[in-house]
């Protein structure tokens, strides 16, 4: 069965000859050494040292095999060596101005002494992580596919060698708790310069990243520097290109029109990104994942729904299956997804709150509208009365459809993190009922596991899926928690964050670096699964372990071990 859905996928974003031509290396590469400790992702990532018609030709040249017609290990790895500079060379690492080894007013409540060391050591990581784009990428763009940012960057770290888009909310999170501001300042500017010049924030600063987005939570960043520096320039500058976004995710292929049972409608957004090739940087993975499928509208439908994963920062999970965990079922564009109707109505009353404090009223009453109009879409199509969180969508498969007539049947039932997110946005947490409700949903929906919140509780060997917890998640169902106001939520997010934080901290001391995600089954082991090695850094771990300790504290006679 091809993964089908009601959109057709028709916009696709130009590659670049670079790409395609990484691509084929990437390939070949794969051929010559093998699968196992292969990452594609390093082959899409290398400068070049001479021009692309230059070293096509050189590749071309090349001599092949004369059993297979592939090129043997060595001549392979004497081209590039040859050809190309490493991986991540086009970054120069930065140390950052505004980084102090003991800021003060530094986690004033983390009153053990063990944690209180090692939450400075992971402030001190923001300096192994921040980079500057390298001269050589401005001079010569046509040999990296890193894109030039104006400013300095904190990267998540490992294979993550560039900016990502969501992970920076998290970074800038931690960020201000090192009273980094102007680093997290610079972060944001990055960004703002990629809506700029490409109408919305890329998944990251990689040629190959220009046919999506990711989790939309700019306007969120802004709002929590503004929150702590009062810096009414920066909202100025940014409100431009904020609008710019939201104009971006309410364009046709991110809006879907659904009827409710009353017969009101509703528009709402789901990802699709603007590709229907294999992801370049998994290119040869995406393509043995598409080979079941025989027709060439079926493969493309197919790579559409993998890259919107991907725009979904859930790349992969059972969400995104029709059949779970059946991976070929994948059909992303098909959901209309809870987290991102939920961010997107942060930022419609972020938009809202920085119009008000410049004083551009029509655009105050404009978006007070749309998040009016979004808080009801948002109660009517994914609230569950009997479950008592908001549930993701299924539209029809194979139907082009204009509006979708709400079914109860097309509600995904299953659990997710992602279910509650909405507490996260003030219309939901400043519902008191409605918390109640929700917090007794949490505590027994089977998520909370012994070192934290699990993504799902389909164990499908996906990395945004059961038994994986993530940083990002952990925060935003705490924070939706503590800003309740309600006692019982917020000793339930302490202890979501106690839970955390003792294991990232025992994860870190076995290893010696903070990981990218965590098994929440064993506190104090890292998570796996996925396409990828698990990889080390990280970004917005180090953010979410200094934002919780910056909330929660720790007192001195409390155990931080599992
Ligand atoms: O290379 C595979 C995929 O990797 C990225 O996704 C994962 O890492 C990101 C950076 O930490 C994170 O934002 C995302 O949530 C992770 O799933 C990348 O974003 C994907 O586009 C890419 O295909």
């Amino acid at each position: 069965m091809a993964s089908s859905s009601s959109s057709s996928c028709s916009v696709v974003t130009p590659s670049t000859p670079l790409v395609s031509f990484l691509e084929q290396l990437q390939e070949t590469a794969l051929q010559t050494f093998g699968d196992s400790n292969f990452d594609p992702k390093t082959y899409v990532d290398l400068p070049l040292k001479f021009t692309l018609s230059e070293t096509h030709q050189a590749f071309q040249n090349l001599p092949r095999l004369s059993s297979n017609g592939t090129v043997s290990a060595e001549v392979l790895k004497g081209f590039i060596n040859r050809y190309f500079k490493g991986a991540g060379d086009d970054l120069v690492c930065w140390q950052p101005h505004d980084f102090v080894a003991e800021p003060e007013g530094f986690l004033t409540k983390v009153k053990h002494p063990e944690v209180r060391a090692w939450a400075l050591k992971v402030h001190s990581l923001w300096r192994n992580l921040s980079r500057k784009v390298s001269r050589e990428v401005e001079k010569n763009p046509q040999l990296h596919t890193l894109l030039p940012l104006p400013n300095p960057v904190v990267i998540p770290g490992s294979r993550f060698r560039e900016v990502y888009y969501w992970d920076s909310y998290w970074v800038i999170r931690g960020l201000l708790v090192s009273k980094m501001h102007k680093t997290a300042t610079a972060i944001v500017m990055n960004l703002v310069s990629l809506i700029e010049k490409y109408g919305f924030v890329l998944n990251g600063a990689r040629q190959y990243y220009t046919n999506r987005s990711q989790p939309p939570l700019l306007s969120s960043m802004l709002y929590e520097i503004y929150r702590s520096t009062g810096d009414i320039e920066l909202v100025k500058r940014c409100l431009p290109a904020l609008l710019k976004e939201h104009a971006f995710w309410n364009s046709d292929i991110h809006r879907v029109t659904i009827v409710d049972a009353q017969g009101h409608s509703h528009n709402l957004n789901r990802y699709q990104a603007m590709w229907n090739k294999p992801r370049p940087e998994s290119s040869t993975m995406d393509k043995k994942s598409a080979s079941k499928f025989l027709n060439i509208s079926e493969k493309q439908h197919f790579y559409c729904d993998i890259a919107s994963a991907a725009e979904s920062g859930w790349d992969f999970s059972t969400r995104w299956m029709r059949v779970p965990p059946d991976y070929s079922t994948l059909a992303t564009t098909s959901v209309i997804p809870v987290d991102l109707n939920a961010y997107l109505l942060g930022m419609e009353i972020n938009i809202a709150f920085f119009a008000k404090a410049i004083g551009d009223e029509t655009t105050v009453k404009h978006f007070m509208e749309l998040s009016d109009a979004r808080k009801k879409a948002i109660n009517s199509v994914f609230w569950s009365p009997s479950k008592k969180q908001w549930l993701d969508y299924w539209l029809n498969s194979g139907t082009c459809e204009v509006a979708h007539v709400w079914e109860a049947k097309h509600q995904n039932k299953n659990v997710f993190a992602s279910n509650f997110v909405p507490l996260w946005m003030e219309p939901f947490y400043s519902d008191g009922s409605l918390v109640g409700n929700v917090v007794h949903a949490l505590k027994t929906s089977g998520l909370i596991r012994a070192a934290g919140i699990a993504t799902s509780l389909t164990d499908s060997g996906q990395q945004w899926d059961f038994p994986n917890g993530w940083a990002p998640l952990q925060h935003m169902l705490a924070e939706g928690l503590v800003k309740s106001g309600s006692k019982e939520a917020r000793l339930l997010a302490e202890e979501i964050a106690i839970k955390w934080i003792r294991s990232n901290y025992v994860s870190y001391k076995k290893t010696g670096v903070m990981h990218e995600k965590l098994d929440v089954e064993k506190c104090g082991e890292y998570g796996g699964g996925g396409e990828y090695a698990p990889q080390t850094g990280f970004g917005w771990s180090n953010g979410v372990v200094l934002a919780f300790l910056e909330e929660f504290g720790w007192p001195q006679d409390r155990s931080i071990d599992c």
